[in-house]
């Protein structure tokens, strides 16, 4: 199985937490085709399956049962040796609390991804200095996370995300600790990646998020009730979207 384009796909993808009177099933049924170079929105109530979702699209979780496909390589099956080298390699994630290494610089916390891909020190360096000049932060590269914005933390999560050039990045809540203006950084940056043909998908509650994508898709217990394409997404300037003069 693999639909011609679709860089990320799932089939009756379930994930089931507990069980008998506890079991929850957070993600029922899923078919999702996501072509290469789309940026899709995830939206949804508190509750509905997203994060987990992501996590079984990116390998972090296991389904309980159904079908994860990446680039027309099934995923779910992987041992967890081969999944880590995938999650590692071929899979960009930004989180909500960005979860950086709070003990190494910006640039170290880019280059840590391609140096646990096996490249070499000079490569990381000259990628981590590359990717933070792209995100704005190159006069940033020695501080600590603690030194920095949260807008600024978020994006050196991004660079790092990008590290290894994934073939999708997933993004939960991403600007749900950001304030506007570091919200419209963020999907500044997402939109430049979308430009550039990287595939993404963004878990989020924000409207004005959701409305920067290529394709929204809703969820509500576990399923999705509401599949659209925004035609014109492109027109609109973001500033205006976020109530900003750009
Ligand atoms: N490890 C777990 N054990 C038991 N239940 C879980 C576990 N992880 C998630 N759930 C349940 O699965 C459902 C979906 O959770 P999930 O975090 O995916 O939702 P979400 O839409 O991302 O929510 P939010 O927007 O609040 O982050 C919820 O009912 C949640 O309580």
């Amino acid at each position: 199985m693999n639909e011609a384009g679709a860089v990320l796909q799932s089939r009756g993808l379930c994930k089931e937490h507990g069980q008998g009177q506890g079991l929850v099933r957070a993600v029922d049924e899923v078919d999702l085709d996501v072509p290469a170079g789309e940026m899709l929105a995830v939206t949804g109530p508190s509750g509905c399956g997203k994060s987990t979702l992501l996590h079984l699209l990116g390998g972090l979780e296991r389904p309980s049962h159904g079908e994860v496909w990446l680039a027309g390589r099934r995923i779910d099956a992987l041992s967890e040796r081969a999944l880590a080298r995938l999650r590692r390699r071929s899979v960009g994630f930004v989180f909500q609390a960005f979860h950086l290494v709070e003990e190494l610089s910006a640039r170290e916390n880019v280059e840590l991804p391609v140096l646990l891909a096996g490249r070499s020190p000079r490569a990381a360096r000259r990628r981590a200095a590359l990717l933070l000049e792209q995100v704005g932060l190159a006069d940033r590269a020695r501080h600590l996370p603690w030194e920095l914005s949260g807008g600024q933390r978020q994006r050196v999560a991004i660079a790092r995300a990008m590290a290894n050039e994934p073939l999708v990045l997933l993004a939960d809540e991403p600007t749900g600790n950001l304030d506007t203006a570091a919200t419209l950084d963020v999907l500044r940056l997402f939109e430049g990646l979308r430009a550039a043909g990287q595939t993404l998908v963004i878990v989020t509650h924000d409207e004005r998020v959701a409305a920067t994508a290529d394709r929204v898709v809703s969820m509500r217990d576990g399923t999705f009730v509401d599949d659209t394409r925004l035609a014109g997404r492109a027109t609109g300037g973001l500033g205006d979207m976020l109530g900003l003069g750009e």
